[in-house]
């Protein structure tokens, strides 16, 4: 029977969170929302950068890293975080565009699906996604459960608006109605779009990782506007909403429903371009051990 140290004791309480955001006032609303930014954090050194590591009273620890713009950053970032140290999840964080009407600016929004809105091709047909060019998956799914628990303390803690559906990730920020319209008919469960959340879930996923995309709404989607930008309110409100997660309970309902999020293509061909995990995948039940 293996011998565990104190620090290794399994239990939601003792879980690890590493939270992904683009940019470093991202992390300090971040930080600010655990009460962690200043001293009570620790920096910790990474390749390429460094994180803030906070210990909270309930056990838990969130790190929290500004990874950089786009998926590409994240993606590195993230990885980079992820085979550093062991994580029962990862969160991709931080400030988006909103779709009207259901996202509003200042409104909370939890990711029900992460998706890649332009990786893909275009074809005379129309755009057509990686899966349905047979390459791999465009989507990840966060567990139910925790999202649900997410939103429900959210609205407890009267943390403004909180929404729940798919958040796009895409490598342009939408910028005309037409490009809005485009989305909303391909994905008429958006809810918000920005530019981080799918990179973040694809490097949990090859960790065996659960993901999970939580955003704040700083703009709405469509046609530019810098003016309409409110990014001191986006910021607020993710601190409300990182003071409020329930954090080891969210570790518990999703060891209870484990990991991966991916969805690979049906069709997808047996020498995909999904590459294996760096090591065996931790099993869902150890991927829950806090
Ligand atoms: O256009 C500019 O002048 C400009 C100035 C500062 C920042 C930006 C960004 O595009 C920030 C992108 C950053 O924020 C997220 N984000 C926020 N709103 C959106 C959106 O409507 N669509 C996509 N991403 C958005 C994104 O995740 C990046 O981290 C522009």
């Amino acid at each position: 029977m293996p011998v565990r140290l104190p620090d290794e004791q399994p239990g939601p309480a003792r879980a690890r969170l590493l939270v992904v955001v683009a940019v470093p006032a991202e992390a300090d609303a971040v930080l600010r929302g655990l009460g962690g930014l200043g001293a009570a954090a620790e920096r910790v050194p990474l390749p390429g950068g460094a994180l803030d590591r906070v210990a909270l009273p309930c056990g838990a620890t969130v790190d929290v890293l500004a990874g950089g713009v786009g998926p590409g950053a994240a993606a590195a970032a993230a990885a980079t975080a992820l085979t550093a140290a062991r994580y029962d999840l990862v969160v991709s964080a931080g400030i988006a565009g909103g779709f009207a009407p259901r996202a509003p600016i200042g409104a909370t929004v939890l990711a029900t699906g992460i998706v890649a809105a332009d990786l893909g091709a275009e074809t005379p047909e129309g755009f057509a996604d990686v899966t349905e060019l047979g390459f791999g998956t465009v989507r990840h799914t966060p567990a139910p459960a925790a999202v649900a628990l997410a939103a429900e303390a959210l609205r407890a803690a009267g943390a403004g608006p909180v929404a729940t559906g798919t958040v796009l990730t895409v490598s342009t920020v939408t910028g005309s109605a037409g490009r809005a319209a485009a989305l909303t008919a391909r994905h008429p469960d958006a809810v918000a779009e920005a530019m981080e959340g799918f990179g973040v879930a694809e490097a949990a996923d090859r960790h065996g990782v659960p993901a999970f995309e939580l955003r704040t709404v700083s703009n709405p989607v469509g046609p530019r506007d810098r003016t309409a930008w409110r990014i001191g309110e986006a910021l607020g409100a993710l601190e409300r909403a990182f003071a409020a997660l329930p954090y080891p309970a969210l570790a518990l309902a999703l060891a209870a429903t484990g990991s991966p999020t991916s969805e690979p293509a049906a069709s997808e061909p047996p020498h995909s371009h999904r590459a294996e995990p760096p090591g065996p995948r931790r099993a869902p039940k150890e991927a829950g051990r806090g």
